[in-house]
């Protein structure tokens, strides 16, 4: 059976142009910085550079994967405290690491659509001011003494309280249904696949000398705002090397066959990121750029769970279907935007694309996507380098591929892929 075709929207979405706030390693630059704090300076950047103030836009879309309970309704706070207009709406979205790139997603298609004219899209994460909560028995104790009429029901709930249920709950980076933490997901991924030590040392490598000489030429300018005395990523280590990575000891997976480390992992990191997203009427009222359009997206989940597939796998299912729609093979495009949750992952995608017998079986394709390109592969840098604050990665890698297409003149395309925990992926396509 033929794929279905994508109808021909009434209009696409340009993407205007985007800022996020220089991402730092957890517990460093921003260990004092809330989410509100980081999305709204985010924001403010933004509205500083297409001249937002007071403006109302369509709608503010952005989340976070990690929220306080004061977070509830974090990115409608953060427009309340920005430059914007406050009668500019504003809602949550939450899809883990696929969160900014769905958010930007959802404002793209209200455009499409011609329910609004303009939008921010972003997101925003923290793993230094993490959520700490109490448990479920402190819980009911507080909830009990807070809704106590009388000093003697109050007393009464006090002396309910135990040692035991002192001990604070941390939010692990796990996945709650194998209790196996992302990276060790990752692990039996890059077994499966076979991915190599070096090959991932190489990804990482490759990664930070790339998003280092991108700052140093000046790419990055009127992308980043300096926050908080930063100005650069604080995990960029451009003078890291092959060889340095390989003294690295292996923090996921076990034995013998463990490759991945710190150095081709993504850290914990803190960060926002925001896209200004309209239009191409809206961008012409406005004397606003267009960088790029945002042309078509697919989400996808796999079932982990039962062992069917890798956990960071979903987008390499995605994107079949999303190429099909549009008529594309996956050598169609001039720049490639995977994101590095780890090097072994964008490592196995690449590899699955490539497997003819997993093409057949697991995608349903009558012959492999095929290899791509490599030298088109991240090349301004990507999560290894820049580091992943969950939430804030969709944002990154959107703005940072139109200003790519954009440099590279009309006509290009470039295709984004994003996964995500709970074994889902986001794949889209920019097209300038
Ligand atoms: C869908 C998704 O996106 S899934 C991804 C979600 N994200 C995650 O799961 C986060 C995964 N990352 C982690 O859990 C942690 O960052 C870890 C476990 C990988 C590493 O944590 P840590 O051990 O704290 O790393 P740390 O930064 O201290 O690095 C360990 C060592 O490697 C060294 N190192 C790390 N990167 C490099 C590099 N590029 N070049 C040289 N050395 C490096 C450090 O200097 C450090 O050396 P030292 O011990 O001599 O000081």
């Amino acid at each position: 059976m033929a794929a279905p075709t994508r109808p021909t929207p009434a209009r696409r979405a340009a993407i205007v142009g985007g800022n996020r706030i220089p991402f730092a390693r957890s517990n460093s630059a921003y260990a004092q910085a809330s989410n509100q704090d980081m999305l709204t300076a985010t924001i403010d950047g933004l509205v500083a550079r297409f001249g937002l103030q007071g403006k109302q836009l369509g709608e503010v879309v952005a989340g976070a994967v990690l929220k306080h309970a004061r977070d509830f309704n974090l990115t409608r706070e953060s427009v309340l405290g920005s430059r914007l207009s406050a009668t500019t709406p504003a809602y949550d979205v939450q899809q883990a690491c696929g969160t900014g790139l769905e958010a930007a997603i959802l404002v793209a298609n209200k455009i499409a659509l011609g329910q609004i004219e303009s939008g921010i899209a972003g997101g925003v994460d923290t793993t230094s001011d993490a959520p700490l909560a109490v448990s479920d028995d402190l819980r009911r104790v507080l909830i009990g003494l807070n809704n106590a009429k009388t000093v003697q029901d109050r007393l009464k709930a006090l002396g309910r309280i135990r040692p035991g249920m002192i001990a604070p709950e941390i939010p692990r980076n796990a996945e709650p249904r194998t209790g196996l933490a992302m990276g060790e997901h990752a692990a039996i991924t890059a077994k499966e696949w076979q991915i190599g030590r070096e090959e991932q040392d190489e990804l990482a490598v490759a990664s930070h000398r790339n998003m280092a000489a991108a700052y140093d030429r000046g790419f990055f300018d009127d992308l980043v705002t300096p926050f908080l005395g930063l100005s650069r990523d604080n995990n960029l280590r451009p003078e890291s090397s092959v060889e340095k990575l390989a003294t690295l000891k292996p923090v996921f997976g076990r034995g013998e066959g463990a490759t991945m480390t710190a150095g081709n992992s993504t850290p914990l990191t803190d960060g926002a990121s925001t896209v200004l997203l309209g239009s191409d009427e809206w961008a012409a009222e406005n004397g606003l750029p267009v960088l790029a359009h945002l042309v078509d997206a697919q989400t996808a989940a796999v079932d982990y769970v039962h062992g069917g597939e890798g956990l960071l796998m979903a987008p390499v299912y995605a994107m079949p279907v999303m190429l099909a729609r549009n008529g594309l093979s996956l050598q169609d495009f001039d720049f490639y935007e995977i994101h590095e949750a780890f090097a072994s992952t964008v490592l196995s995608s690449l590899k699955a694309w490539e497997d003819e017998d997993f093409c057949k079986t697991r995608l349903g394709l009558d012959r492999p996507l095929g290899s791509i390109d490599r030298s088109k592969l991240n090349v301004n840098g990507s999560s290894l380098a820049a580091g992943h604050p969950f939430a804030a990665t969709g944002g990154r890698i959107v703005a940072q591929l139109a200003k790519q297409l954009h440099e590279a003149g009309p006509g290009k395309r470039g295709l984004i892929s994003v996964c995500a925990a709970g074994g889902q992926g986001v794949v889209a396509i920019l097209e300038s």
